[in-house]
């Protein structure tokens, strides 16, 4: 068997077809959707996860506002650009690149919640928690998102979570058993006493754990989806610094649905913020036009 591929990449291009009639009716309601972001240091991934946000939000008319500084900055002075894009009424949402090396539950407390673009401010992920409207975290989302856009099914299916960091594991969790998904979850860590096992088990894998090759082929399901959010640098074998993923090649030849990466879930991640950007906006429409955008 040879796994099915989970282009992020192609769905990344239909959902921004999808957004941009959506810009459009913003802007003839007078609201232009507008994207802060907020990068501290010179880190070249960062730089270049920032850029790519910037060029899509371009390309279905969001306009952009940039605030890059030093990897001297301080808490302070973080905050203050912060607290300037809270106010800016230009600015109908943004977020903060991570990671920035600082006290980062601090600067997310501190985003206003209805311009939490990211859906990680503690009061949208209480939302998430209660099983309320907000927000969602992008990376989880996109993981959805995904899944339902290939028809993998989920209601009822067992899903492995390996990772149990805050902008992933943790939050897919509690999405994946909401009503709407109706999946069951098993949300493993470094403590997991029998990874394997777990894994072996799932419908669905998702591993988050940025460990190079963690799930090998030995470790899935036959037909089981694996979707590969795992982000390490590695140096290749020509001396180049690449991107390696938690999935190991040959997993490809027993699962029955596989997430590339790159081009898997990372673009998935920026199809949301697009969504959530436009979402936000759309919440200053007056109320019987927002009815009607839902
Ligand atoms: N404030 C946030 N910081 C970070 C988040 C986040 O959601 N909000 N997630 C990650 C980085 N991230 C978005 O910011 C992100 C990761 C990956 C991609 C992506 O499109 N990746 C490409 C490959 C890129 C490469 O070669 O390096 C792909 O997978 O095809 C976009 C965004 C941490 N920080």
């Amino acid at each position: 068997m040879t796994a099915r591929i989970l282009d992020g990449k192609a769905v990344l291009a239909t959902i921004k077809d999808e957004l941009r009639g959506r810009v459009d009716v913003l802007r003839e309601h007078g609201v232009v959707p507008g994207l802060g972001t907020v990068l501290v240091g010179d880190d070249p991934g960062s730089q270049w996860y920032v850029n790519a946000k910037h060029k899509d939000c371009a390309e279905i008319g969001i306009t952009s506002i940039r605030r890059d500084l030093p990897p001297t900055a301080t808490q302070a002075e973080v905050e203050a650009v912060i607290d300037e894009l809270n106010a800016d009424p230009g600015c109908t949402g943004f977020l903060v690149q991570q990671p920035t090396g600082l006290d980062e539950f601090a600067l997310l407390s501190r985003v206003d919640p209805t311009k939490d673009v990211d859906g990680l401010h503690p009061t949208n992920l209480g939302w998430l928690v209660l099983g309320k409207e907000a927000p969602l975290p992008c990376t989880p989302a996109g993981c959805i998102e995904l899944l339902r856009r290939f028809d993998v099914p989920i209601a009822g299916a067992r899903v492995a979570l390996v990772g149990r960091g805050i902008t992933v594991g943790r939050p897919l969790g509690l999405m994946l058993t909401r009503r709407s998904e109706n999946a069951t979850v098993v949300l493993c860590h470094t403590g997991t006493r029998d990874l394997a096992s777990e894994v072996r088990q799932a419908d669905i894998v998702v591993a988050a754990a940025g460990q190079p090759g963690l799930i090998t082929a030995d470790m899935v399901k036959p037909g089981a989806a694996v979707l590969d959010v795992g982000v390490s640098r590695i140096v290749a074998e020509d001396g180049k610094s690449k991107v390696a993923g938690d999935v190991a090649a040959d997993v490809a030849e027993v699962a029955g649905w596989v997430s590339p990466n790159p081009g898997g879930v990372g673009p998935m991640t920026r199809a949301m913020l697009l969504s959530n950007i436009v979402a936000a906006a759309e919440r200053q429409l007056p109320g019987p036009l927002l009815a009607e955008t839902r």
